[in-house]
C-alpha cells in the first residue's frame, strides 16, 4: 500500500507526497472507508483459483485479519473447485461439468464433502489463525446454516438431473451471527443438508450470496482469477481481454448474465442475488492480487467489478 499515490488516489490536486506523509496519507484514505464500514458484516467468497498460491493465501488471510481488528465482522465462503478436481482425479473419479455446476453423483458428493470441510477449511481456517484464536470453520450442514433442494441444470430448455446439486431453500444464521458477536471469523464450506436427508454440493458463489442476504451484509465480495468482469470476453485476437467493466447496475446486469459464460455466470448471478436481496454492494476482484481485499475496502481507486442496486447509480 506504501505506494499508493495519495493525492491522485483521493481525487485532489495537490503536491506529490512522499516517504512517510506518504504512508500517513495512505492510512488517512482509509478513514472514511473505515467510519462506513465499521460494524458492519462483509462476506467474502474466496475461490479455488484464488486459493493455490501461498503467498496469496497468507496475504487473504492477513487481510480477514486486518478487517476484523478494524471494526468490521467478515465472514468467509469458500471454494476448491481445483481442489475437488485434484483428489477426483488421484481416486479415478471422473465428474463433469453442466452448465457449470459439477455433475455430483454420491459418490463423488463424499469427496467434495471431504475436501472442502476437511481440508480446505482446515486450510483456511489455520492460515487466520496464525494470528491468534479467530477463525471458527463450519459447513453449510452445521446448525442448519444452509438446507437445499435438488436443483436440475436447464440446457437447452431441457431440465437436465445433474446428481446431489443443491439450490439453498433456506438460511438460518443464527450461527454466524453468534460467533461474529463473539469476535470470531467464520470460514463456510458450501455444503448444505436436504430436509430430504440427503447432502448437497452448493456452488460457492451462490452460498455466499444466500449467506450475505441472509445476514444483511454492507459488502460481499467475490475473489476469483481474473481482474472483474470483461465486457470482451472470450477475448479476440492476440490479446487478452481489456474491456474491464468496472461498475455496473443489478439492471444492467441482469440483462447481460443469460450471456455469460460458465465460469463468471455463477459469480455475476450471485452478486445480483446480493444487490437485489439488500446487500447495497457487491464486487468481483482479482485474487491474484495481493491484498486485493483491503485495496478493494480501504482505497479511493476502485479494482474489480462492483454491482450496486438500481437506485445507487
Ligand atoms: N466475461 C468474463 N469476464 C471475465 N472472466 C470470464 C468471463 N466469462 C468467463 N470467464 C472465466 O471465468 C473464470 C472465473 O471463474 P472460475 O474459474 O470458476 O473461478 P473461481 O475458481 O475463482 O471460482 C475466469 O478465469 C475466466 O476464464
Ligand atoms: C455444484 C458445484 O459445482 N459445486 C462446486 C463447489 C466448490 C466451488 O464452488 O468451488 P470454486 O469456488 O473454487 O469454483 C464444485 O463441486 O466444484
Amino acid at each position: 500500500m506504501t505506494g499508493l499515490p495519495s493525492a491522485a488516489a483521493a481525487g485532489t490536486t495537490g503536491p506529490v507526497l512522499v516517504g512517510p506523509h506518504a504512508k500517513a496519507a495512505v492510512l488517512i484514505e482509509a478513514l472514511p472507508w473505515l467510519e462506513r464500514f465499521r460494524g458492519r458484516t462483509v462476506v467474502v467468497k474466496y475461490g479455488g483459483n484464488a486459493m493455490t498460491d501461498e503467498e496469496l493465501r497468507r496475504g487473504f488471510a492477513d487481510d480477514m485479519v486486518f478487517l476484523l481488528h478494524a471494526g468490521l465482522r467478515p465472514v468467509v465462503v469458500h471454494g476448491g473447485g481445483p481442489q475437488i478436481n485434484a483428489h477426483l482425479d488421484r481416486l479415478g473419479i471422473e465428474t463433469g461439468f453442466t452448465a457449470g455446476l459439477r455433475v455430483t453423483t454420491p459418490e463423488a458428493m463424499q469427496v467434495v464433502r471431504m475436501v472442502l470441510v476437511g481440508q480446505v477449511n482446515r486450510d483456511v481456517v489455520g492460515l487466520i489463525n496464525r494470528h491468534g484464536p479467530f477463525a471458527v470453520g463450519m459447513s453449510g450442514e452445521d446448525a442448519h446454516l444452509f438446507t437445499a433442494e435438488r436443483k436440475y441444470a436447464e440446457v437447452g430448455g431441457e431440465r437436465v438431473d445433474i446428481g446431489q446439486v443443491g439450490e439453498i431453500v433456506k438460511v438460518l444464521p443464527g450461527a454466524v451471527q453468534a460467533l461474529l458477536d463473539d469476535g470470531r471469523i467464520p470460514v463456510v464450506s458450501s455444503v448444505a443438508r436436504g430436509e430430504d436427508g440427503e447432502i448437497y454440493n452448493v456452488n460457492a458463489d451462490t452460498a455466499a450470496a444466500a449467506l450475505a442476504v441472509a445476514l444483511g451484509a454492507g459488502k460481499l465480495v467475490v475473489l476469483t482469477d481474473v481482474e472483474g468482469l470483461y465486457a470482451d470476453w472470450p477475448p479476440s485476437g492476440d490479446g487478452g481481454p481489456t474491456k474491464l467493466i468496472s461498475r455496473l447496475t443489478a439492471g444492467e446486469l441482469a440483462e447481460m448474465l443469460p450471456a455469460l459464460s460458465s465460469g463468471m455466470a455463477p459469480k455475476m448471478e450471485a452478486c445480483l442475488t446480493a444487490v437485489t436481496g439488500g446487500v447495497p454492494q457487491a464486487h468481483v476482484l482479482d485474487g491474484r492480487v495481493p491484498h486485493a481485499v483491503l485495496l478493494e475496502m480501504f482505497t479511493d481507486e476502485g479494482i474489480g467489478t462492483m454491482v450496486l442496486p438500481e437506485e445507487e447509480s
